[in-house]
């Protein structure tokens, strides 16, 4: 047996001699148990064990029939989820008392089958977390003992469906707003619940997004955190007065300026006088001055501020400039503003120019650089609309749309049987895009000329791989008339091992989360730019081997029952 040495460090029951193997710690939300599935699964379970079938040999795949958001591809999300909790997979027995209490028909024997099961015998083949990826190609195949293996089932889709649905929505909106913005996740307090929201936080990072507003994420998965203040704190300022300790150590630590709020006072003025500054405003919102000097004064080397709570180009946006340039005459620089409503585009756009007025006006070095960041109700549209407007944000904070996953509200993940005792399964369905793809199968991306991925191929376990440089047919599932010769340049083969069961494979290993968030930027980076568009995206082709196909068709017919015309 080998030894288990947990992944956060304790070394449990490690005798000499014995190979080391990294245990999974647990899932990260405590409720993902067994009993976190759905009651049929316990009674499918029952009846395969009352059948005495529960040991027969099964193969799942966990795949998902059609792209989100409308578009040609998705990222997946979850596994790492999923491997700590196979790992740690064993009912209490409180649990089982539970399990008894719900299904008293059931016999002891049964229960005490459940609570001596775990998930040693379990094999799990999946694509890399983090890999972009298309319909019908397993996520994952997951192989063992069949009451077991279906147990699994929830459990699966559940930390599957949502963790890819938001890596992908989060991956959708770093690529409209380009590379060069910084996007904020600020979806905790609109998210689906207490897990909706660690989870969105996590799957939003790996997707792209730079930074949380989210601390219980920081801490568990060490996503960096960011943040500004809402308009609470601006209005919780009634006046300058209000402010006792008005002293500011400048940054050098060299000397004191005991009347920080004066200093705030002559700018304003300055900047009420300046030629260059066009008058655009009279007297300021005072509360709102007092709240700005209050931050400052509280964090002067990273001052940012709201400048939308009265009104943004008569108060927030000069108030703003009075204390950031009384910081800097401290030594200090400010980091910049928040618009929350509004045109985003317009006022942005009216902010820069402000700034580099100053700038100019008054010789403050990198002043028209100042960060904008812009939120409020902010999705793909919007930031492609202001996009095309021109603005001059360089942050987006976004929570609603992206969290709640606004635009589609499931992935629609699946986990069917494919193969039982070596003998492939098939579903079959009135809708060709429901049909199963039958048999244990291997899957490989086949990379073109020009480096793009140009498709996904599926064939069965026991079939040759496709090799480099030598042509092979890629057959659509299910439309006889649609095919195509590929001679790849590169092949991947995309399921790994990350449990071997009783096997003595490879164990995959599970990369940090900054690598599985490397790995979907690479990946997206890949694609041929036709599959990303917004508008009218690009199919990419997925498709089986010639002998997969014929063996496909085979099936079909020899399930299907033959009609009978009256
Ligand atoms: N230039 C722009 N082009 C397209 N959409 C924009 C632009 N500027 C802002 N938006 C979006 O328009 C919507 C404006 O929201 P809304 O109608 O609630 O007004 P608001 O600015 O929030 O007003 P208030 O907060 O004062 O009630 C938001 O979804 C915002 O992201
Ligand atoms: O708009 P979202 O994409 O969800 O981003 C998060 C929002 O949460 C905050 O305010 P909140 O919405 O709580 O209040 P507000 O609308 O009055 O600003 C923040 O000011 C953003 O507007
Ligand atoms: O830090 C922020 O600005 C923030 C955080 C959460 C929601 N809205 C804004
Ligand atoms: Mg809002």
């Amino acid at each position: 047996m080998a030894a288990v040495v947990n992944a956060n460090g304790s070394d449990a029951g490690k005798t000499d001699g014995e190979q080391t193997m990294l245990m999974p710690p647990p899932p990260t939300n405590p409720m993902v148990t067994p009993l976190l599935t759905d009651l049929y699964q316990f009674t499918m379970a029952y009846a395969y064990w009352k059948a005495g079938k529960h040991q027969d040999r099964a193969v799942f795949d966990l795949y998902f029939r059609k792209n989100p958001f409308g578009g040609e591809y998705t990222v997946f999300g979850g596994l790492e989820e999923c491997i700590r909790f196979l790992a740690n997979f064993k009912f209490e027995e409180n649990e089982i008392a539970f399990l008894r209490s719900v299904m008293p028909t059931c016999e002891d024997g049964f229960f005490q089958y459940l609570q001596a099961i775990d998930c040693a015998k379990v094999e799990v083949y999946a694509i890399p977390e983090g890999s972009v990826v298309f319909p019908k190609v397993p996520l994952m195949r997951i192989e063992g003992p069949v009451a077991v293996v279906q147990l699994l089932e929830t459990p699966f889709v559940n930390l599957v469906n949502y963790a890819s649905l938001v890596t992908t929505n989060a991956a959708r909106h770093r690529f409209v707003a380009g590379k060069s913005r910084t996007l904020l996740e600020f979806g905790l307090r609109r998210a689906q619940g207490p897990d909706g929201g660690i989870s969105a936080s996590r799957y939003c990072y790996m997707g792209g997004f730079d930074a949380t507003s989210n601390v219980a994420a920081g801490r568990l998965f060490g996503i960096p955190l960011r943040g500004t203040h809402s308009h609470a704190f601006v209005s919780s300022y009634m006046g300058l007065d209000e402010i006792v300790d008005k002293a500011l150590l400048s940054h050098d630590g060299l000397n004191m300026c005991e009347d920080f709020i004066s200093l705030v006072r002559s700018w304003l003025i300055k900047l009420q006088r300046a030629n260059s500054l066009h008058s655009t405003f009279g007297e300021t919102n005072q509360s709102e001055l007092a709240a700005f000097t209050s931050y400052a004064l509280a964090f002067p080397n990273s001052f940012l501020a709201l400048v939308d709570t009265y009104d943004v180009m008569k108060s927030g946006l000069p108030n703003f400039c009075a204390v950031a340039l009384a910081l800097s005459d401290l030594g200090y620089k400010a980091i910049g503003i928040r618009l929350d409503s509004g045109d985003l585009a317009y006022l942005s756009i009216e902010v820069r120019k402000f700034f580099c007025a100053i700038e100019k006006e008054f010789g403050v070095p990198n002043f028209g650089k100042m960060n904008i960041t812009a939120s409020n109700d902010l999705n793909e549209e919007t930031i492609d609309a202001l996009n095309k407007q021109g603005h001059e944000i360089d942050n987006f904070g976004i929570g609603t749309y992206l969290v709640t996953c606004y635009a589609q509200a499931a992935l629609g993940c699946v986990f069917k049987l494919v193969e039982i005792n070596n003998q492939p399964r098939i579903k079959l369905s009135e809708d060709v895009t429901k049909v199963s793809i039958p048999c244990k199968k291997r899957c490989y991306r086949l990379y073109g000329r020009e480096g793009y991925p140009l498709v996904d191929i599926m064939t069965g376990n026991n079939e040759p791989p496709p090799k480099v440089g030598e042509r092979i047919l890629c057959r659509h599932p299910f439309i006889e008339s649609k095919r195509a010769y590929v001679v790849p340049q590169h092949v991947e083969e995309l399921l790994k091992c990350y449990s071997p069961g009783d096997s003595d494979k490879p164990r995959a290993e599970l990369p940090s989360l900054r690598e599985i968030r490397e790995r979907c930027m690479h990946h997206l980076e890949q694609m041929r730019p036709d599959h990303m568009r917004i508008l009218n995206p690009t199919p990419y082709k997925v498709s089986v081997s010639a002998k997969l196909y014929d063996f496909i068709h085979f099936l079909w017919l020899n399930e299907a029952p033959v009609g009978e015309l009256q």
